[in-house]
């Protein structure tokens, strides 16, 4: 037997217990960040009486959590996790699953990066264009904005246009 503790907290993102980056409730190295799974208990459960709780009091705070100690089957929990692996990742296997899980967070880390390094580019274009505000020019340089685009369009083709113009526009706003 194997006991569960279902948490149950408010609908406020960052809530104790939410789900969320960080937050996994499932076993193996795959990441949430999808919307909550579907109760695992039956309807009649005793542990579906706090469901009906949160229910009832939709204005519940961040402040307020209940915790639930449910016993049910080793079996049944790991098919619970099983399902709620596949359900989060769209895969029809747990051994895709994982793969997607782990490979999820990987593009995590490579998206923080990402989001650090424009992050970065804006503050530098910052630079540029406050040197030749003011010494009298212009924030726009179209020229360099061309070589810009070229280098993004030659490695990405089209699609690598359109993200350097987001780019672009990130770093001196729109024109
Ligand atoms: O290279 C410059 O001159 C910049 O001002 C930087 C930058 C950029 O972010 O790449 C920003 C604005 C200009 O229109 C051109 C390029």
């Amino acid at each position: 037997m194997v006991v569960l503790l279902e948490q149950l907290t408010s609908d406020f993102p960052g809530a104790p217990g939410r789900q969320g980056p960080g937050r996994s409730a499932f076993p193996g190295r795959c990441r949430p960040g999808l919307p909550d799974p579907p109760s695992p208990l039956p309807d009649d459960h005793p542990g579906r009486l706090t469901s009906a709780i949160t229910a009832q009091e939709p204005l519940m705070t961040a402040t307020t959590a209940t915790t639930t100690a449910i016993t049910v089957p080793a079996a049944t929990a790991k098919n619970l996790a099983a399902k709620n692996l596949t359900e989060q990742t769209g895969a029809r296997t747990a051994e895709a699953a994982h793969v997607i899980g782990d490979a999820r967070e990987r593009i995590d880390i490579l998206d923080d990066r990402i989001i650090g390094l424009i992050q970065e580019r804006m503050a530098v274009s910052a630079v540029i264009q406050e040197a030749r505000i003011s010494s009298g020019g212009r924030r726009v340089n179209l020229a360099r904005e061309m070589e810009v685009l070229g280098r993004f369009r030659d490695a990405l083709g089209k699609p690598g246009t359109a993200l350097a113009m987001t780019m672009l526009e990130l770093c001196r706003g729109r024109i």
